[in-house]
């Protein structure tokens, strides 16, 4: 079997200024982030994905949600170009760990103006769904379809204009399904399967194996849904991250391929 390894950075000090776009501010208690931070953590590595801890980057307040900072696609690591100039310096302590990893490490061409965010690229089974609208353009799309269709990926762009990244407002469940809190979903139709959740932390799961996701505790009428499906339910409290637009699927970038 692979080794399954999950990227993860520890929040900064300055965490509480993060960045905000479609929710107003509320305090954030860095303390309590923290706590509920190593809680994501070991959750994680009590479910056989061992942590491996990219360097901090305590200048940046943002730098906990580490899955912006990178895309990867089987042994190919694209790092991404920010939405968010403010959040460009996170790249490079990502970089340097994939690297060490033995990953190939790609750029986005940024000749084309090309901004791209982890959190807007859905992969499930050799396709990838890219949100446009918010942090990720159209060149954005089209620099990361040209580095994955090489290998084989289908790259599709999905409108996204109502929350902050693609991933904010659908996930995929092991079996491709696609979960949504409909509210939030410009274009439903976009996936052949499209499940509606009853709540906004719904839409976020974080696939541990076949049959078991990560999920938020704000959404237990969904982790109740989910459950019914015949899926086993790992729940987290993230509150203090939900406060800055963060959700289970931003706090790590799991790595499934050993290069
Ligand atoms: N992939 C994600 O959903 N990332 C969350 C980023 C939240 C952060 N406050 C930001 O606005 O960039």
């Amino acid at each position: 079997m692979h080794a399954r390894r999950a990227l993860v950075r520890r929040p900064g000090p300055k965490l509480a200024d993060g960045l905000l776009t479609h929710l107003e501010r509320q305090p954030v208690d860095v303390d309590l982030a923290t706590r509920q931070w190593e809680g994501y953590v070991e959750a994680l590595a009590a479910e056989g994905w061992e942590p491996v801890e990219v360097a901090p980057a305590d200048d940046c307040p943002d730098a906990v949600f580490v899955e912006d900072t990178v895309v990867v696609y089987a042994d190919l690591a694209v790092v991404t170009h920010p939405g968010a100039p403010e959040r460009r310096p996170e790249t490079d302590g990502t970089e340097r760990a994939l690297g060490e990893l033995g990953y190939a490490v790609a750029h986005l061409d940024a000749r084309t103006g090309a901004t791209l965010d982890g959190g807007d690229v859905l992969k499930h089974d050799g396709t990838v769904w890219v949100g446009v609208g918010g942090r990720t353009n159209e060149a954005g799309v089209a620099a990361l379809a040209a580095l994955l269709e090489p290998r084989g990926a289908r790259v599709l762009g999905v409108p996204t204009t109502k929350v902050l990244h693609l991933k904010s407002a659908v996930t995929a469940l092991p079996d491709g399904t696609v979960v949504g809190y409909p509210p939030l979903v410009d274009d439903p139709d976009a996936w052949g399967s499209f499940l509606p959740v009853p709540e906004e932390g719904g839409s976020h799961v974080v696939v541990l194996d076949e049959e078991t996701v990560l999920m938020a505790t704000s959404a237990p009428r969904t982790a109740a849904l989910l459950r019914q499906r015949g899926l086993r339910t790992v729940c987290v409290d993230i509150s203090e991250f939900e406060k800055l637009e963060g959700c289970v699927t931003c706090l790590s970038v799991r790595l499934r391929h050993t290069p």
